[in-house]
Formats: structure tokens, C-alpha cells, sequence
């Protein structure tokens, strides 16, 4: 079964507990969203592999620690993921970027695909997968089929804050693929929004309606 973590550090709090205030400005709300990918993704990261090198210090030779392994794919989904990806490649600026475009259908709440771009061969790289939002967990689902379609075997999902229903579902369709939140909230409503969540995150960081 995969894990569910939730990452939450008294900042990673802190800056969601701003993003989801009705008065932050798209301007403050795109700083947040990079400020706590890169929070989280000190967490996600844990999990790479290094190798002992030695290095020369001007004091003396001595055993250093690199990153080895896999390399690191990140994979928004478009719109709000790529919200996340700033945050994220300041932490690896060498990873490479795939898109994923979907949206979700008002009416059936059914994600629909628009866009896929990746950067080459997924298999044997370390793909993380970012949204800031997990509601029905229908679009986060669709886009891990997508990228295991496309090779990848490693796979990290990444969402700002998700809610009980898309944990369900995501976790079920997926129990190879650990899952990240900053915050798990409390339920869906009638529309399929987060509660109390932060409203629509890709028109929150872009100023659309
Ligand atoms: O778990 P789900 O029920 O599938 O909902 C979550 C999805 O909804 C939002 O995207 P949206 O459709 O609003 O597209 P956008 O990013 O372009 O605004 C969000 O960014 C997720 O991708
Ligand atoms: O609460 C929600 C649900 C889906 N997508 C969002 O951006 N917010
Ligand atoms: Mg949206």
C-alpha cells in the first residue's frame, strides 16, 4: 500500500493557512504556492539516493555525500501545478519538466485531457507528479495512468491539499505511488470543492474567474 505523508511543518501551516484567505492577492498567492513546494519538496526529496564521494577540502581529503540514481522528472498538472514547479526547481535545477493538461468538467467532475508533453523516456526516472489540489482525485489518478502508460515506474504524487475522497480513490487506483499533502481537509461539497479549502487554485494564481 502506498503512504500517505502529510508534511506538516509549522511554515508549511503557516503559508496554506495565507493562501487559503479570501483577501491574498494572486500576487502573494503565487509567492506562497513556490514558497511551500519547495517546503515540501525538502520532504519528497528525502528519498534520493546518494553515493559517497571523496573531495578535497583546502584542509584535507575527506568523504562527501552526492545525489545519484534516478533523475528527476517533474510533471505539473496544468493548470495550477504549475504552480509548484518554481518551488520544486529551485531545489533541483537540472530536473526536467513534462506538462499534463486536463481540467475537470463542471457538470461530471471528470477530468478531460488537453495536453501531454514529456521530456523523453519515464522509465527508471523519478517522476513527481504535482497539483496543488486533490478533490475527487479523479484528475490526479488519470495523470499517474498517464505517465505509467508513458513508462514511468517511480512515481511521487505531490497536492497542497487534499481532501478524504481523493485520498480513497487516488491511493486505490495507485498503491504504488506514495501521496504528499500539506494538509488533508475535511470533505467535498456538493460541486466537488475542498472544505475548507482555498477555492480554485489555477484561478487564484493566475487572477482568472
Ligand atoms: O481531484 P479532482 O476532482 O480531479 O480536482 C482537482 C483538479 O481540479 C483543479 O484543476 P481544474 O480543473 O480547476 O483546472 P485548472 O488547473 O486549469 O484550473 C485542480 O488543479 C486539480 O487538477
Ligand atoms: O477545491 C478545489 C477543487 C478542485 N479544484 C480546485 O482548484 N479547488
Ligand atoms: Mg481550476
Amino acid at each position: 500500500m502506498s503512504k500517505l505523508i502529510i508534511t506538516d511543518h509549522p511554515l508549511i501551516q503557516h503559508k496554506i493557512t495565507l493562501m487559503r484567505k479570501t483577501d491574498t492577492s494572486s500576487m502573494q498567492f503565487r509567492q506562497l504556492a513556490t514558497e511551500v513546494a519547495t517546503l515540501m519538496g525538502y520532504e519528497v526529496t528525502r528519498t534520493l539516493q546518494t553515493r559517497e564521494i571523496e573531495v578535497e577540502t583546502p584542509m584535507e581529503k575527506t568523504t562527501g555525500v552526492e545525489i545519484s540514481g534516478k533523475k528527476v522528472v517533474l510533471v505539473p498538472i496544468l493548470r495550477a501545478g504549475l504552480g509548484m514547479v518554481d518551488g520544486f526547481s529551485q531545489l533541483m535545477p537540472g530536473a526536467r519538466v513534462g506538462h499534463i493538461g486536463l481540467y475537470r468538467d463542471p457538470e461530471t467532475l471528470k477530468p478531460v485531457e488537453y495536453y501531454c508533453k514529456m521530456p523523453g523516456e519515464l522509465k527508471n526516472r523519478q517522476v513527481i507528479l504535482l497539483d496543488p489540489m486533490l478533490a475527487t482525485g479523479g484528475s490526479l489518478t488519470d495523470a499517474a495512468t498517464l505517465l505509467k502508460e508513458r513508462g514511468a515506474d517511480h512515481i511521487q504524487a505531490v497536492c497542497l491539499i487534499g481532501a478524504p475522497e481523493g485520498v480513497e480513490a487516488f491511493q486505490k487506483a495507485h498503491p504504488d505511488i506514495d501521496l504528499y499533502l500539506g494538509h488533508l481537509d475535511r470533505q467535498l461539497n456538493d460541486h466537488g470543492y475542498i472544505l475548507p479549502g482555498l477555492g480554485d487554485a489555477g484561478d487564484r494564481l493566475f487572477g482568472t474567474k
